[in-house]
């Protein structure tokens, strides 16, 4: 990951001061025209779109129905705009966010048939040819892209960039929230390759055939650009920050009733699964359109576990409605008004997505805290002795704070650069707990462990175990999940132990409850579990 300082830094130190920006989900209606088959069969089409915001419901026959007949969005779209317009009226400002670092995402929600996949093929070619552009005007930073792929096919997650079909599972990061495990990621080179990659997902994707749509896709897919960006001024330099953020393109699978579809058999499966998600994502966006009040149903389906974020998190979005005009689809059709009204009183809170070194961080909390020691200097003046009072003692605490964690930051880089230490005397455990990594070092009068970077559910350990008494050194070095190095560890340390036993016999420990012999190895191992699993 490459650098940013200097301006690049306090323009960002500006944004934060500025804070994350609240603001209402977009809201886009998409009308496409009568489709031939239609036409074929004599159906009306019963919506017109009378201006840029409004669409209207024209059946004079229904006149008397308790349903509103206008409705009013941020854009709506009649049948005869291209997509581009779609995407240079609609979703082209929140999709593009990405490059500043803020995390964006567009969805194509509708019934079958009514131009989602249509919609969102032409808005993604459009996002990234606009990307690879502001790259290429843009050459005093370094990019990377990373592209990847999933669909979720009966609640079930797959990689749409790998023909392994085993589902992907989802995993809870307290940093980064849901993330998908081994999920395959494609840094992006050009635009040959993105469409190389497009055509792969187009493959994978499940298709199947209803009677309204002959190549209905049956699964929501999610196509995720990752993008991070620095200055290459400040590249490979100890003060480096980041950009990251990653836009999502979703496609969403019809969202009509099983029953209207025709379905039968694995397609009624299918539909049950899709209407599960979908009636998720509906009660989500419900729920946060009345406010953030009590819980919101996320977990509930593994389309509004991945996608929190977008609703109502960290993120821009836009939500592009697509309608059928024909009569016959009028109830789906005022469904998906229904949804589309209460998505435009959804609020997100973007914000501008930092990575900065431990060096650049350390700078950061330093130069706040000489802002915050500097506003106390000259306090402005204060309503009451009572006022000045609170203010100085918060003012205090969040000192103490910055202090707090600038002293554990420094700590960690120094046993990071210098972790490789054998403590003598007593076996001690001293665990460092940061944001991304677990480091646990156990050491002792004979021997020395040391584990880190422990990351997620990958663990990459690696065990050195020294014998002071002796010049040898025994190094092991151990890749795999939790459960696997902790299996391999307990046969390592088994042999180890074997060989060396008479030095690991009288390993000593000292507790609160005194000094006692010890077998290192459960010990350990509890400790691996206690602090790991
Ligand atoms: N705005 C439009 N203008 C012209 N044709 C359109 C438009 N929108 C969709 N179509 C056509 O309508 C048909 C269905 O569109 P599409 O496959 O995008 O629907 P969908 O909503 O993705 O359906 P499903 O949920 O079944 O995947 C396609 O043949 C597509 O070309």
């Amino acid at each position: 990951m490459g650098a940013i300082g200097g301006e690049d830094l306090m323009k960002w130190e500006k944004m934060q001061g500025a804070g994350a920006r609240e603001e209402k989900i977009l809201v886009l209606v998409r009308l496409r025209p009568l489709s031939e088959k239609e036409v074929a069969s004599n159906e009306v089409a019963d919506w017109e779109c009378i201006n840029d915001t409004t669409i209207l419901y024209r059946n004079t026959l229904r006149e008397g129905s308790t349903f509103p007949t206008a409705y009013t969005f941020d854009r709506v779209f009649r049948g005869d705009c291209s997509t581009r317009q779609v995407y240079e009226e609609g979703a082209q400002q929140i999709a593009l966010s990405v490059v500043n670092g803020i995390n964006s995402s567009i969805f194509a929600y509708g019934q079958t048939s009514s131009g989602k996949t249509y919609t969102m093929d032409g808005i993604t070619e459009f996002t990234v040819a606009e990307i690879f552009d502001y790259i290429h005007r843009h050459e005093e930073r370094a990019f990377v892209v990373k592209f990847s792929a999933i669909e979720i096919y009966n609640e079930a997650v797959r990689d749409l960039l790998s023909s392994d079909n085993t589902p992907l599972r989802l995993l809870d990061d307290p940093e980064r929230g849901t993330i998908i495990e081994k999920i395959t990621e494609e840094v992006l080179r050009d635009w040959s390759h993105l469409k190389e990659l497009l055509s792969i997902c187009e493959a994978q994707r499940q298709i199947g055939e209803t009677a309204l749509n002959e190549k209905s896709s049956r699964s929501h897919q999610i196509i995720r650009l990752a993008i991070e960006s620095s200055a290459r001024e400040f590249l490979g330099k100890g003060n480096s920050t980041t950009l990251a953020a990653s836009v999502n393109f979703v496609d969403l699978a019809g969202s009509e009733r099983a029953a209207q579809a025709l379905s039968a058999g694995t397609r009624l499966k299918e539909g049950s699964h899709i209407n599960r998600s979908l009636l998720t994502l509906g009660t989500v966006i419900r729920k946060l359109s009345k406010g953030r009040h009590g819980h919101i149903n996320y977990r509930d389906s593994k389309l509004t576990r991945i996608l929190q974020p977008c609703l109502g998190g960290n993120a821009r979005t836009a939500i592009i409605c697509t309608l059928s005009p024909a009569r016959s689809h009028v109830e789906q059709t005022r469904n998906t008004l229904l949804f589309a009204c209460c998505a435009k009183e959804v609020t997100t809170k973007a914000q501008v997505n930092v990575v900065m070194s431990d060096k650049a961080l350390v700078k950061h909390l330093q130069k706040e805290l000489a802002r915050l020691e500097s506003e106390l200097r000259t306090p402005g003046p204060p309503s009451s002795t009572c006022d000045y009072t609170t203010l100085l003692r918060k003012k205090d605490v969040q000192i103490e704070k910055m202090e707090k964690e600038i002293r554990e930051l420094k700590k960690q880089r120094v046993l990071l650069n210098h972790g490789w230490r054998i403590y003598y005397g007593w076996l001690e455990m001293i665990m460092i707990q940061d944001k991304l990594q677990t480091i646990i070092i156990l050491s002792g009068k004979q021997g020395m462990f040391r584990m880190m970077n422990i990351q997620y559910h990958q663990v990459w350990l690696i065990l050195i175990i020294r014998m002071v008494s002796e010049s040898s050194t025994i190094h092991i070095l151990m890749k795999g999940t939790v459960r696997a190095v902790l299996r391999k560890l307990q046969v390592e340390l088994q042999k180890i132990l074997m060989t060396t036993a008479k030095k690991f016999a009288v390993l000593r420990w000292k507790s609160q409850a005194g000094t006692r012999t010890l077998d290192p190895l459960p010990y350990l191992l509890l400790a691996m579990k206690e602090h790991l699993l």
